[in-house]
């Protein structure tokens, strides 16, 4: 029942001091972010890992101490569903002059959640669907910073407009050469302009803040002519001498796609107003989920809670099963899909065969420790919930006869609602991209007789080891099944479970007999630690089809060899940050201009 009247006096404060938790926390948050301009000036690479892993964990703090207030000053556990009802309309109240009203709806949905019985979590209570439009929301104050700057080049004007847009950003840094960069620019500008009748409504469109990951800062913004439009990136990165250059010029949907994948660290953006952001980022990638555009803005809760509502509002348009996924079985986890669904679901099994010598939390605390990593293109991001409800009628029997062998402890089915229908409920769960597996896209390839693609695939499996390895990272399980191939062809690790730093492992060649019945004997002779690593024994297990180790050999062989993994190891532990580029080297404006200067001596 809607109540007439506000009349509880308690339900104004606890609203406003669930409000206060929030602002709080968006303040902080906010103020990292903004740090990470200043760190990106003064070269702090360890600095900016570290701001970008901390960060992720302020949320969860912050509903913490929004808990304990409210348990504390209100008894809030204790206050009658009447005042609840009324905390919800107040806060609704509250919100009409907010900028981050979505947020400030998600933070108030975890905090009641955690004080309140599953029974109310329904849209009386908490906010189940948004209450409070994130259209169009400005900041009035005058001083405030418009969320996109627009600018009116000519084709004269163009590369001074260019020199302007990345001068706007006041980097206290010096440029080795903008006019230069602002050149290559116009050229790969050029190159999709030269044909084109620039309308009256020629202009450039520049988010007001840059996007600072890792050793980067990025420009983002679209060019609009006519009724078209082309998103671009442009990466900031230190050069020689710590002089800053403009790297390269990203272009186009598929290209800013790669920017902000699923598989790279969250962006470090200040921002006053995220929504509207999203919706400028939404134009530029149409086609990305916005859970996942406010995930790459570092606001993975808010991502959680989008992801949910859409996965909930696709279920209910959708009458297909959830299945056993396709691929080899795991024995760690339990994978499960949904084929009109591009995700998959994991769940821990109860217990792994002997050669798994792991616990459910060990496997929690690698998931973790990859969610807080940089993840450099190359793992999968997941996201985690626990208690989730599926209608028991859209299981396969064979998928839930699997799920009660292998991880009963997860397991629950019932009408929990009392509502006639009985539900699954999982207990804990991962949920993450689904790829193609790297086995299945081999073997398709193998009986299509593609070559090219079997080439492909092994050469980015290398390249994809190559770019953890460069990120401290030891896959531990580098067997095919274990990597996915996404979209645009990338290959993507995903088996966590034997994840290690690099810097905690040794390598080690495989030391040489001593006596003929050692070199004779099948099993290990000599001696291995936990951590030792034995990169020649990878040889049997990864390459025994002639066609993949043909490639393998000719590209990766120095995977194979204990020299390449320690110097590596070397290299991070005397405290080098690799770089990361989320586009291929050749598009590099250096690359391009060593090549011409060759060109130009040959
Ligand atoms: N993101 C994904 N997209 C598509 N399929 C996936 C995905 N993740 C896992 N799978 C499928 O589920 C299987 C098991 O997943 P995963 O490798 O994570 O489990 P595991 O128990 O850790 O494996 P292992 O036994 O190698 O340790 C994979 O081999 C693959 O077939």
């Amino acid at each position: 029942m809607f109540p007439e009247r506000l009349d509880a006096p308690q339900a104004f404060d606890i609203a406003k001091a669930m409000l206060d938790g929030f602002n709080r926390h968006y303040q902080l948050f906010r103020s990292e972010s903004a740090r990470a301009k200043h760190r990106f000036e003064t070269a702090d690479w360890h600095g900016q890992q570290r701001a970008q892993r901390e960060r992720i964990e302020f949320y969860d703090l912050r509903v913490k101490e929004a808990v304990q207030r409210l348990e504390k000053e209100f008894k809030a556990g204790q206050q009658s569903m009447e005042v609840w009802h009324q905390v919800k309309l107040h806060y609704i109240g509250l919100l009409v002059d907010h900028h981050q009203p979505e947020l400030a709806e998600t933070f108030f949905n975890t905090v009641t959640t955690k004080i309140l019985h599953r029974t109310y979590f329904h849209n009386d209570f908490i906010f189940v669907r948004p209450a409070v439009s994130t259209e169009y929301i400005e900041n009035s104050e005058p001083a405030a910073t418009p969320t996109y700057r627009s600018y009116y080049p000519t084709r004269e004007t163009l590369r001074d407009e260019l020199v302007r847009i990345v001068h706007n950003f006041r980097l206290a840094r010096p440029f080795e050469d903008l006019e230069r960069d602002a050149g290559f620019v116009l050229e790969a500008i050029a190159a999709r302009l030269s044909h084109v009748k620039l309308r009256a409504n020629f202009q450039i469109q520049v988010l007001s803040s840059l996007f600072f990951r890792n050793k980067g800062a990025y420009v983002v913004g679209k060019i609009i002519n006519g009724f078209s439009e082309l998103p671009f990136a442009l990466p900031i990165l230190h050069g020689r001498e710590g002089k800053l250059v403009i790297d390269t010029a990203l272009f186009g949907e598929d290209e800013l796609l790669m920017l902000f994948s699923f598989a790279r660290a969250y962006f470090m953006v200040d921002m006053e107003i995220p929504a509207a952001y999203v919706q400028f980022l939404r134009s530029l990638m149409p086609r990305k989920p916005r859970g996942e555009l406010y995930t790459a803005l570092g606001l993975a809760k808010q991502g959680k809670t989008l992801f949910y509502r859409d996965f909930l509002y696709h279920l209910r348009h959708s009458s297909d099963k959830f299945r056993i996924a396709p691929g080899i079985k795991g024995m760690v986890m339990l994978v499960f899909d949904l084929p009109s669904f591009p995700y998959v679901f994991k769940v821990i099994k109860d217990f792994f065969p002997p050669q798994k010598d792991t616990t459910r939390e060990q496997v929690q605390g690698k998931y973790l420790l990859v969610k807080q990593h940089d993840r450099v293109g190359r793992m999968a991001d997941t996201l985690e919930y626990s208690l989730v409800a599926f209608a028991r009628e859209r299981f396969e029997d064979e998928l839930l006869e699997e799920i009660r062998r292998f991880a009963p402890s997860q397991l629950e089915i019932g009408d929990r609602d009392g509502d006639g229908h009985e539900e699954v409920v999982i207990r804990h769960l991962y949920i993450e991209r689904r790829m193609i597996p790297l086995n299945i896209y081999l073997q398709e390839a193998f009986d299509a007789g593609a070559s090219e693609q079997v080439e492909h695939a092994v050469v980015e499996y290398g390249n994809a080891i190559k770019d953890l390895v460069a990120a401290n990272i030891f896959p531990g399980d580098m067997l095919w099944k274990n990597f996915g191939v996404t979209r645009n062809g990338k290959v993507v690790f995903y088996d966590y479970d034997e994840i290690e730093y690099l810097t905690d492992c040794n390598f080690r060649k495989v030391p040489q007999a001593r006596t003929e019945e050692e070199e004779l004997s099948g099993e290990i002779w000599y001696k291995v630690g936990p951590r030792d690593v034995f990169p020649e024994t990878f040889e049997p297990f990864l390459l025994g089809n002639p066609a993949v180790r043909d490639v393998f050999l000719r590209h990766h062989a120095d995977l194979l060899d204990p020299a390449f993994w320690e110097s590596h190891k070397a290299r991070i532990l005397a405290g080098h940050v690799h770089d990361v580029f989320p586009y291929a080297r050749e598009q590099r404006f250096a690359r391009r201009q060593q090549v011409a200067n060759a060109e130009a001596v040959a």
